[in-house]
């Protein structure tokens, strides 16, 4: 624990640079204990966190603290370390590049910056693509505008393991923020060839891995479906719009209010598709253009939502298991179609995301890996299978968090070919009489309907903290078979998964899945990037109705728990 007073009294004697001297001295006690009382935590996610003054928020300091960290770690385990450097729309994401380009440089890893600001799967591209030691990208992904943060990749285009993270982590220990940074001026460090800008073949290389995931395999579909797409004032609308164009969907209506790159999502405060407002005006627009698909990526476009028409031509926003579950089918019966299964295919997929995804894999005889949450684990999987010389057999990974990938080219999600492919599929079924809305009952129909919920509990600040601490520990000691709370919304818990205490060879984390009576379940974590609890509610049911009201009673007695 930091002395939180004696860090500030610090910080307004050295921290001069950016907006942040005014900013310290506007601060009231309780902001200033919230923004010194720790360091921002540094893990597999990288950092996270609101923007502003202190140890405990994004800004200059705190980044270059970082990457002077990670500038160690690189230059001791590269002879000639190099970096490829992203950013998205969000406020200071360019300043914050900048800032981690300076130091990178002036400790002699080479920069590779991309000019302009660009989509997280382009930064796991080209730090293959450019053979680099390791990648940032500087965006909060998917949190509110006060948010920023700093995705870290290794040289296999993945987001750092627990043991980088944590060797990584050591070395940014050992720095004094104000001391042991060093930093090059950023303009002597371009014209000295320290920090090169990224060229646009790297792009163009991308968008071509991302047309090559096509599983059309020369079948003809008419491509001029309607196309509304949102980048949510992102970095989406460039790679998103040419992919499309270049494959022939040219039939594309932007949303206007949320085209540009805006880090202050004027139109939507959570620019995350899982939520319905950052829809709202997508789904508008749609209903205006009576267009048959809405499209919307997340800021940093790694995520993407959508919207179809249902059997009445009403529109309905697609959930990321339901969507994940569409693409693959869709992937595997043209594949199968095609003659193009890959032998030992793979789907991977997280422990949170629908279980059916499983039952339809195995039916084309793909076999499942469940990896923890983060996308980060279904990139490792694919390094796995490349190192053992077996690429080809991934097949499709995807998250219920709207994350998808279908190839190997990126070890991240890619909303990019997201967005590609669920064109292609529209346009498939569209060419075969039928739609996305009817394939999914299609799929429920014969593997059961299968109700999936996220619900999320937001516990701020230091006090929040230890709330949550708290009722983690109050699931551990109360929710089980012959305990208080042996059964959830009437449905018997009739196992719990603790992988706190690490299972099926998975890394110990702190989540508690409860297998209930008939094919239902419930998963409880902490998030990782935000201070939350998340609740996770799988319900099987014969009909829709049924499940919500099952769905609505574990809820209720979940929040008893909360409360
Ligand atoms: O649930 P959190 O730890 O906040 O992470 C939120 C999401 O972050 C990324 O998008 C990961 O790939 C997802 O797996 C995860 O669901």
């Amino acid at each position: 624990m930091l002395l939180y007073k004696d860090e500030y009294q610090c910080w307004l004697e050295n921290a001069v640079e950016d907006d942040l001297h005014s900013l310290l001295r506007k601060m009231s006690q309780e902001e200033i204990e919230d923004a010194f009382y720790k360091n921002l935590a540094f893990g597999t996610g990288g950092l996270r966190g609101t923007i502003g003054a202190g140890t405990n928020r994004m800004n200059v300091y705190t980044v270059a603290k970082a990457s002077q960290g990670l500038a160690d770690y690189l230059v001791k385990k590269f002879s000639r370390p190099s970096v490829v450097i992203g950013f998205d729309s969000r406020i200071k994401s360019d300043v914050f590049a900048r800032t981690a380009a300076s130091v990178f440089a002036a400790n002699g890893v080479l920069t590779h910056l991309w000019p302009h600001l660009n989509p997280v799967p382009t930064v796991s591209f080209a730090v293959r693509y450019l053979s680099a030691s390791a990648g940032i990208m500087i965006t909060a992904s998917h949190n509110p505008s006060k948010y920023n943060g700093y995705k870290v990749y290794g040289e296999d285009g993945c987001q750092i393991t627990t043991k980088a993270a944590a060797e990584i982590l050591g070395e940014i220990e050992k720095l004094d923020i104000f001391i042991d940074v060093k930093r090059l001026d950023f303009d002597a460090a371009v014209s000295e060839g320290k920090i090169t800008y990224i060229s646009e073949d790297v792009l163009t290389a991308f968008i071509e891995n991302v047309k090559n995931q096509s599983v059309l395999f020369g079948e003809k579909v008419n491509r001029d479906a309607s196309i509304v797409y949102s980048p949510l004032n992102g970095t989406g609308l460039i790679p998103v719009t040419r992919t499309l164009k270049e494959m022939g969907y040219t039939n594309i209506t932007l949303v206007e209010e949320q085209r540009l790159p805006d880090g202050a999502f004027p139109t939507c405060p959570y620019p995350n598709p899982e939520i319905r407002e950052a829809m709202a005006l997508g789904l508008e627009y749609a209903r205006r253009c009576n267009a048959d698909l809405l499209l919307a990526t997340d800021p940093d476009c790694d995520r993407v939502g959508i919207a179809v028409k249902d059997d009445r031509g009403e529109y309905v926003l697609l959930s990321g298991n339901e969507t994940g579950l569409l693409l693959l089918d869709y992937i595997c019966s043209q594949r199968a179609k095609h003659h193009k299964m890959p032998d030992n295919p793979v789907m991977v997929k997280t422990i949170v995301t629908m279980d059916l995804a499983e039952r339809i894999a195995a039916d084309y005889g793909v076999r499942t890996v469940n990896v923890l949450t983060g996308f980060k684990y279904i990139g490792e999987q694919i390094g796995f299978l490349e190192q053992a010389k077996k690429t080809d057999s991934f097949v499709f990974g995807f998250e219920e968090s709207y994350g998808y990938l279908s190839g190997s080219y990126v070890r991240d999600k890619d909303a990019v070919a997201g967005a590609f492919l669920i064109c292609e599929m529209f346009s498939y079924y569209a060419a075969h009489g039928s739609s996305i809305w009817e394939k999914l009952q299609e799929l429920f129909s014969r593997y059961g309907y299968c109700l999936n919920t996220l619900h999320s509990y937001e516990f701020d600040g230091p006090a929040g903290f230890e709330k949550m601490k708290n009722i983690m520990r109050r699931f551990h000691e109360e929710a089980g078979p012959g305990k208080t709370l042996a059964s959830l919304g009437g449905k018997k818990i009739l196992k719990v998964l603790d992988y706190n205490q690490g299972l099926d060879g998975l890394p110990k984390s702190d989540v508690l899945k409860y297998l209930l009576e008939d094919n239902c379940s419930a998963v409880i974590r902490p998030s990782g990037t935000e201070p939350k609890l998340k609740v996770y509610i799988s319900v099987s049911a014969k009909t829709k109705a049924e499940a919500q009201e099952v769905e609505r009673k574990v809820v209720g007695d979940v929040e008893r728990v909360l409360r």
